[in-house]
């Protein structure tokens, strides 16, 4: 699904209001039904409900839903923020009709005309939506100010008022702090960016149908991954198919005291339909690895403790398998920086990097231009930090991780809630999935095992990417549906993978 600007969202409009065609009247009529059809599954019958309205078209779609909510015999309190002499038309014609229905709207003009909010309330704030042009101030943030303060539920009518939905706000900048937001259609970037959390709260799509064509024509970088497309890229598995049809990958991973790492990455690879699969961890994890993986071959390193890359016993290079997943656990001993280095020239195909192999990535940065093309990497932001440098706000480092991928030809999976997947063309491919039960040690190792048996099975880069980290997420959310997100912990995500 695309993830589309306001000048684009704005143009997406007309294109619906001229090719359907459909009076702009009606449009915001289909949007507010869409709102109230989603509030009343929600809150069949609730306690009193203060709808705060704008003077835009966010506002008419306040005025909007606001009269389908009377007629649908909810107990409304309608306020007006009047901030400005000027109305949209459709805030004119909504108001009015508004009015033909109830006397019941007050005007909100001086601080002292905001009414106090109890806790049982619902707050639906439709002040101002994807117009906004500037922070809000004087009477609007005063409004703003009164409703973050009340202890009631709060819905934002498309966007909070005072968040932009596609550029950074000031630090102080007063923006609504809703519980959940009702959007139109498609999602908004600034809803998938960490920094926004506590003003977007949790965010719900209501489709209204806007114009097909002009969203598939739409050019944007950014994209929003949803189930659908997610299953789409999945490879069925052939009737005939043997082990050596589903790859043979390689993993080098753990050090000493970090072995778990080694087996978290190594069931996860196997839960994730890698054909064959070799693990080289240091002499120490042998026998733990043997035990806990019997599924997997282990080589182990001629090094106790950490990896060197020399394996004890005669094996093929690692060129020579169908990928290469490296990091989970492996510290940064010189001898480890020295295989790193031996290593990526002799590597062709992709391969996945997580971890201190990164961490190692950062401080010896000539690595980086010798790295396979289309390799994953899968840094935290601290470690994504550490690769580039850091950033003001969240805009700024999206910039940073588009153009960090396009530089190296490498797709980077930033982590974190709606994990953002920068392609080598530019793209950022926004996951769907996942909830913060996934914060835990661990589960970051098992993506990589997760990435390194689907570029061995043949799944080319950017689509193992946004599948993976996909399913991934998905695992955790059946994780925490089952555990609970405090009590669940990485094995239980591994435990989750399904792929159907
Ligand atoms: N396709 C869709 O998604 C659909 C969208 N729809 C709805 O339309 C909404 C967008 O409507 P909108 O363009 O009228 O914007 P909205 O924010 O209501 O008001 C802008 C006005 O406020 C003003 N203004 C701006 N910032 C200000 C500030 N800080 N302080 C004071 N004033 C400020 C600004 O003034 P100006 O910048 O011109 O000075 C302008 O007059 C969208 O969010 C959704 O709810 C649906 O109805 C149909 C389908
Ligand atoms: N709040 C969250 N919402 C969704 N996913 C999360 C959240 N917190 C963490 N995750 C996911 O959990 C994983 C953590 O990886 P990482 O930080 O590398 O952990 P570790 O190094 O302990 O294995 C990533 O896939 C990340 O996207
Ligand atoms: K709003």
């Amino acid at each position: 699904m695309k993830i589309l600007n306001v000048d684009q969202i704005r143009a997406l409009d007309q294109a619906t209001i001229q090719h359907e065609p459909i009076a702009p009247l009606n449009l915001m009529e289909r949007a507010a039904q869409g709102f109230v059809e989603w509030f009343a599954a929600r809150y069949p019958n609730t306690s009193p409900i203060k709808i705060f309205c704008g003077l835009g078209n966010n506002g008419g779609d306040g005025m909007a839903i606001a009269r389908l909510l009377l007629e649908r015999h909810y107990t409304l309190d309608i306020y007006v923020v009047r901030y400005a002499p000027r109305e949209s038309d459709d805030f004119m014609h909504n108001h009015r009709r508004l009015k033909l229905i109830t006397e019941q709207v007050s005007y909100i003009e001086l601080s002292t005309d905001i009414p106090a909010i109890r806790h049982n309330e619902i707050v639906i704030d439709a002040i101002l939506g994807s117009g906004l042009s500037r922070p809000a101030e004087g009477i609007i943030r005063s409004t703003i100010e009164a409703i973050n303060r009340a202890p009631a539920t709060v819905i934002s009518v498309d966007i909070a008022s005072g968040l932009f939905a596609d550029k950074p706000n000031r630090p102080d900048d007063v923006i609504i702090e809703p519980d959940h937001t009702v959007t139109f259609q498609l999602p908004k970037l600034a809803f998938v960016l960490p920094r926004n959390g506590r003003y977007v709260g949790e965010w719900h799509l209501v489709n209204i149908q806007l114009n097909k064509r002009y969203i598939d024509l739409a050019p944007t970088p950014y994209y929003y991954t949803t189930p659908h497309e997610a299953r789409l890229l999945l490879h069925k598995r052939d009737r005939f198919s043997h082990k050596g049809t589903y790859g043979h990958a390689l993993l080098l991973v753990g050090s000493y005291g970090k072995i778990g790492a080694a087996v978290l990455a190594s069931r996860a690879c196997l839960r994730s339909g890698v054909g064959l699969l070799t693990v080289q961890v240091p002499r120490c994890g042998y026998s733990v690895l043997q035990t806990a993986v019997p599924e997997a071959m282990c080589r182990p390193d001629g090094h106790q403790y950490v990896l060197t890359g020399q394996s004890e016993v005669e094996s093929p290079a690692p060129a020579e398998y169908s990928t290469v997943g490296i990091g989970p656990g492996i510290g940064k001993a010189p001898e480890t920086l020295a295989m790193l280095r031996e290593l990526l020239p002799t590597l062709k195909k992709p391969i996945v990097l997580d971890a201190d192999a990164l961490n190692l990535l950062a401080e010896h940065r000539e690595l980086l231009d010798i790295l396979p093309h289309n390799s994953i990497l899968t840094p935290h932001p601290k470690e994504f930090e550490r690769l580039t440098q850091p950033w003001a706000d969240d805009y700024e480092k999206l910039n940073s991780l588009q153009a960090f991928a396009k530089r190296y030809r490498v797709v980077v999976i930033l982590k974190g809630a709606f994990t953002a997947v920068a392609t080598p063309d530019g793209e950022v491919h926004f996951n769907s999935t996942g909830n913060p039960g996934l914060s835990t040690g661990g589960t970051g190792d098992v993506l990589t095992g997760v990435l390194t048996a689907l570029l061995a099975q043949g799944y080319d880069s950017v689509e193992a990417a946004v599948l993976g980290v996909f399913a991934h997420g998905l695992a955790g959310d059946r994780a925490a549906d089952q555990r609970g997100p405090i009590g669940m912990v990485a094995s239980d995500v591994i435990d989750a993978l399904r792929w159907d």
